[in-house]
């Protein structure tokens, strides 16, 4: 097995164009990096999403960043993963928002669809976030991270993004939409995954 690639230059794209992901790796980046550009702010396209693993379509977004700028980029897929629904939304999280990435449809699909299933498995699920590193020349870093915990309707909280508001992650009693950044920080899958490409590519 190779070493893992370090990064070591000042400047690393976020491979986003979603802005509450795009805070959060801001928020967990800072500490690490001097300048983080998004790509919107640098007009990158936003690449069609077409592997089946939140590793490879992290891996495609950064790889397609790092080569329409020429930095090294850190692109972010993530998901909720619904036990009762097999898995579902998943990688498809996004796309069950809709172009107008509307949210809260998308959380009334999950509550009604976990409705449907009414098996034995109950209401867990969890929040899964791959993070992948790409160098302009193709090499890829990916690591994944997990928070587990259960779903909780109606939705509560106004803070967070996307599904937050329904999910309560183990051992609190508040949905992620209720927590503060550095709360959610200090458990979420993004912090998570972040952890683990820390120690591998910034040691
Ligand atoms: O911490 C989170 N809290 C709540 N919801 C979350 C979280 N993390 C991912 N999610 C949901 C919403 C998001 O839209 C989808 C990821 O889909 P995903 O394709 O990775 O991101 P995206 O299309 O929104 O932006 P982009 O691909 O440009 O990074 O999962
Ligand atoms: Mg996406």
């Amino acid at each position: 097995m190779t070493a893992p690639r370090r990064f070591a230059g000042d400047t690393l794209v976020i491979a986003s164009h979603n802005r509450g992901k795009v805070r959060e790796i801001a928020d967990l980046l800072a500490a690490h990096v001097r300048h983080f550009p998004s790509a919107a702010e640098l007009d990158l396209p936003e690449p069609e999403e077409t592997e089946a693993t939140f590793v490879g379509n992290a891996a495609l977004k950064a790889r397609a960043a790092a080569l329409a700028s020429g930095l090294p980029a850190l692109a972010d897929d993530s998901g909720l993963w619904v036990d009762a629904l097999d898995g579902a939304p998943g990688i498809y999280s996004a796309r069950w928002a809709g172009p107008a990435k509307d949210f809260a449809a998308a959380m009334e699909r999950v509550r009604r669809e976990l409705e449907a299933a009414a098996d034995r498995r109950g209401d867990r699920a969890r929040f899964v976030c791959a993070l992948a590193l790409a160098w302009p020349d193709g090499h890829v870093e990916a690591v994944e991270g997990t928070a587990h915990g259960t779903l909780s309707f109606p939705p509560r909280g106004g803070k967070g993004f996307g599904y937050d508001p329904i999910f309560i992650p183990d051992g609190h009693a508040c949905t992620y939409a209720e927590l503060d950044p550095a709360q959610k920080h200090a458990i979420s899958h993004r912090a998570d995954a972040f952890r683990q490409l820390l120690a591998r590519c910034f040691a």
